[in-house]
């Protein structure tokens, strides 16, 4: 979060430069017909103009450079914000005002450089030698001189200093002042009708001046203030707060990634293809009367691609890309959010065909039951009301598709997933050897590299095997890194060197955030969830499994099984015991492979599991025969204020059971993988090759699942489907049944 606020505060500066521009500058800039275009825009003047050029691309669409990551990596700053008409001008005004007044507060202050005389003087030095061209009376007071343009140089007193200076001299009564100028020129002799022309004239002190415009200073300040706050970000301003902060991507100009720029997340890129095929050919498929979706969520950790992947889908369909963040709805003031989506909608329908990208879609898009509720998160609410909808609203016709970016799913309003809403769910996770050396050989290209890493791909192959855990942002930081550190030794190609102390530097950034397993640890994860792995395939009742993985997930695990839990509402005696194996199984294999004297805490995650399963099956389920048909109630959520329905006895023998139930299935496990000791090997090392494996590398390494059963059906089902036409991997999130508590298995340390 440091780094976004960090990036809104660039922008502000940027924008601050260039209001200072719009103050001082006409505007002669021919409009043009795009929506955020320059057309307000003033010239800027001559320093500031090679400053923006290369932020501000020439089609006039406001665009965002083109790496929009410029948090990660050492990019140029966003470019400055689109004002927008009225907020330009009303800004406009305001610099104007305060200038003419600075202007004011600077010429009453310079003639204050004017100089006293006395009446004396006055006469003497410039009536009687008939200089004076005019006398102006201010406020009753004083009289100021002003002389014939031809009088330079006879001034009084001679200095140079006062050659443009005025002067003037004070007096007691304008009457008495009169009749004391009409007596010396009848004195002169100057005729009545040639008399020096005397004006009459009120003026202010500048403080005064000050003072009465306080309230008027404070104002336009305010409004200054506002405009600037409000354009801070993007296109806003005190009249536009309501708009929508949305950067429109031109398709023919801006929209230039393509899928083949985005490497690796094929599962990712195939289901998200159905978008693309639809914004081409969308007749294709209202013809058959099909419902196209409407959006979808991408999910995954920071950097992993996400924004990188919806830009490429609108570079493939050629449609315009709308981006927006999910905080930028949210204001102080009520009812701007909501205004925000519908203005951002009504853009889309605008340009549509086109594609919505909100990311961090849970800064509006939170459970709504989970904001703490204490009236608190009214504003929120709404925008997400007004959000569902807008989706819902729109009509098929609109050929709009609205994608959005989390790390957090798990915290997401359900109604956000519902049917017509954001029904696809893509998962991307962090690349795994084989991506992360895709993602290298994208960033490679535009490096200038020594001859001696000529062979780009091997080079690729090497770096991706250094970098286990790394985001695809993180890969292009190495890249820039290893960049930047040659130049810095001002050599002329980037070398292996280079990017050896890249990859030091970013990890040394990354330990801080998440965390980078060293080898030994990797061993240790990988042989823990090939336990599992391995348990899951050879037991009866287990999940199918779909993909095991050890490339550490942002929620603090280091690797982690998926499994795809069928639709199922009972949970039977064996089953429950079949899970409670699996789950230990990783816990097992460690122990297994690595001696019971160096199991790790990689397992706790896995224990509170069972421990819950356990006890819930002896308390809550009426499972062991000990403690009988009973359930104490007591549901996981209301467990830490429960005062125990049961006596003590009965506790010791829940307790007793509890671990008889755990170790029973604890032996159980052992016997398993010691018998598939083999197993565990084989796919502990094809973990370690590939961090990432899937069930047809478990069905190539081990068969097929022996068993046939209720999950077995799950089996064919997936057999079926998977490979051809993918269905969404089912959500990365703890099912709140008990009875399906395994949706995925991870480990925490
Ligand atoms: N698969 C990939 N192929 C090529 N480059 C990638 C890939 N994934 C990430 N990158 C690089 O990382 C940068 C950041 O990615 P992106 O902004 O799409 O991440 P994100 O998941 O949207 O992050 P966040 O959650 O912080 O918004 C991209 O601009 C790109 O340079
Ligand atoms: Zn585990």
């Amino acid at each position: 979060m440091l780094s976004r606020s960090l990036r809104a505060a660039t922008g502000l500066r940027l924008s601050v430069r260039a209001g200072a521009a719009y103050a001082t500058q006409p505007r002669s800039n021919p409009p043009n017909n795009s929506r955020e275009s320059g057309k307000d825009e003033p010239d800027l003047p001559k320093d500031l103009e090679g400053f923006f050029k290369q932020q501000r691309p020439a089609g006039g669409q406001k665009q965002e450079s083109s790496n929009s990551k410029s948090k990660r990596n050492p990019q140029p700053p966003p470019p400055p914000p689109p004002n927008n008409n009225f907020n330009f001008s009303n800004s406009q005004l305001a610099w104007a005002a305060a200038a003419s007044f600075a202007y004011f507060l600077y010429s009453s202050s310079t003639s204050s450089s004017s100089r006293e005389i006395t009446w004396q003087e006055f006469r003497t030095a410039f009536l009687d030698k008939g200089l004076v061209d005019k006398l102006i009376v201010v406020n009753g007071h004083r009289v100021r001189v002003k002389l014939h343009s031809n009088a330079t140089g006879t001034m009084y007193p001679s200095s140079a200093a006062f050659v443009t200076g005025d002067y003037y001299f004070s007096i007691g009564s304008i009457e008495a002042f009169e009749r004391k100028l009409d007596d010396a020129q009848a004195e002169l002799g100057i005729p009545s009708h040639e008399r020096i022309p005397v004006a009459y004239h009120a003026e202010m002190s500048a403080i005064q001046t000050a003072l009465d415009f306080a309230p008027t200073i404070l104002t336009i300040g305010f409004l200054v203030w506002l405009s600037r706050r409000g354009s801070s970000s993007s296109g806003g301003g005190i009249f536009s707060i309501g708009k929508s902060r949305a950067k429109l991507y031109n398709k023919d100009t801006d929209v230039t990634v393509k899928f083949k720029d985005v490497a690796g997340m094929d599962e990712a890129k195939e289901e998200i293809m159905e978008f693309v095929k639809f914004l081409k050919e969308p007749a294709k498929y209202e013809k058959l009367g099909a419902k196209i979706p409407r959006g979808a969520i991408l999910s995954g950790p920071p950097g992993t691609g996400k924004t990188l992947l919806a830009k490429a889908t609108a570079g493939e369909a050629s449609v315009p890309f709308l981006s927006v963040s999910g905080s930028e709805f949210v204001e102080m003031f009520v009812g701007v959010g909501s205004s925000r989506v519908r203005d951002l909608f009504a853009d889309a329908k605008k340009h549509a065909p086109c594609i919505i990208f909100v990311d961090e879609i849970d800064a509006i898009g939170k459970s709504r039951s989970k904001g703490g509720n204490f009236g608190g998160n009214d504003e929120r609410e709404s925008t997400l009301n007004q959000l569902l909808v807008e989706m819902d609203g729109f009509g098929t016709k609109e050929h709009v598709v609205v994608l959005a970016g989390t790390n957090r799913p798990d915290v997401l309003d359900p109604a956000l997933m519902r049917p017509g809403r954001f029904d696809r769910h893509i998962a991307i996770d962090r690349p795994d050897v084989s991506g992360r050396k895709g993602i290298f050989l994208v960033h490679l290209g535009p490096l200038r590299l020594h001859e001696a890493l000529s062979d780009v791909d091997s080079l690729a192959q090497k770096l991706a095997v250094l970098t286990p855990g790394f985001s695809g942002a993180d890969i292009a930081n190495v890249c820039n890194e290893a960049a930047l550190h040659a130049a810095r030794k001002a050599s002329e190609y980037v070398e292996s060197v280079d990017f050896d102390t890249a990859i030091e530097r970013v990890i040394v950034g990354l330990e801080r955030k998440s965390r980078v397993l060293s080898a030994e640890e990797k061993k240790t994860v990988a042989y823990h969830e090939a336990g599992h792995a391995v348990c899951g395939w050879f037991l009866e009742h287990a999940d199918p499994l779909l993909k095991v993985s050890i490339i550490p997930r942002g929620t603090g695990a280091l690797g982690y099984a998926q499994y795809l839990p069928p639709d199922r509402y009972l949970m039977s005696t064996p089953q429950m015991l079949d899970r409670i194996c699996m789950t230990l199984g990783g816990r097992v294999s460690e122990e297994i492979f690595f001696g019971s004297e160096n199991i790790t805490s990689g397992a706790q995650d896995d224990l509170q599991k069972i421990t819950r399963m356990a006890f819930e099956a002896c308390a809550n389920f009426g499972m062991n025969e000990v403690i009988g048909p009973v359930s104490y109630g007591g549901d996981r959520g209301a467990k830490e204020g429960w005062t125990k329905p049961f006596s003590e006895k009965t506790a010791e023998m829940l307790d007793t059971e509890v671990r008889k139930m755990i170790t029973t299935a604890y032996d159980r496990t052992r016997q398993l993988l010691t018998k598939h000791r083999e197993d565990v090997i084989k796919v502990a090392e094809l973990l370690l090759e590939k961090e990432n494996i899937t069930r047809e590398d478990m069905i190539r390494l081990l068969g097929k699942r022996p068993f046939i059963g209720k999950s077995d059906d799950m089996d064919k089902w997936l057999d079926q489907h998977r490979g051809s036409e993918k269905s969404a991997p089912p959500p990365l999130e703890e099912t709140p049944v008990p009875v399906a508590a395994s949706v995925r298995v991870e480990d925490r340390p």
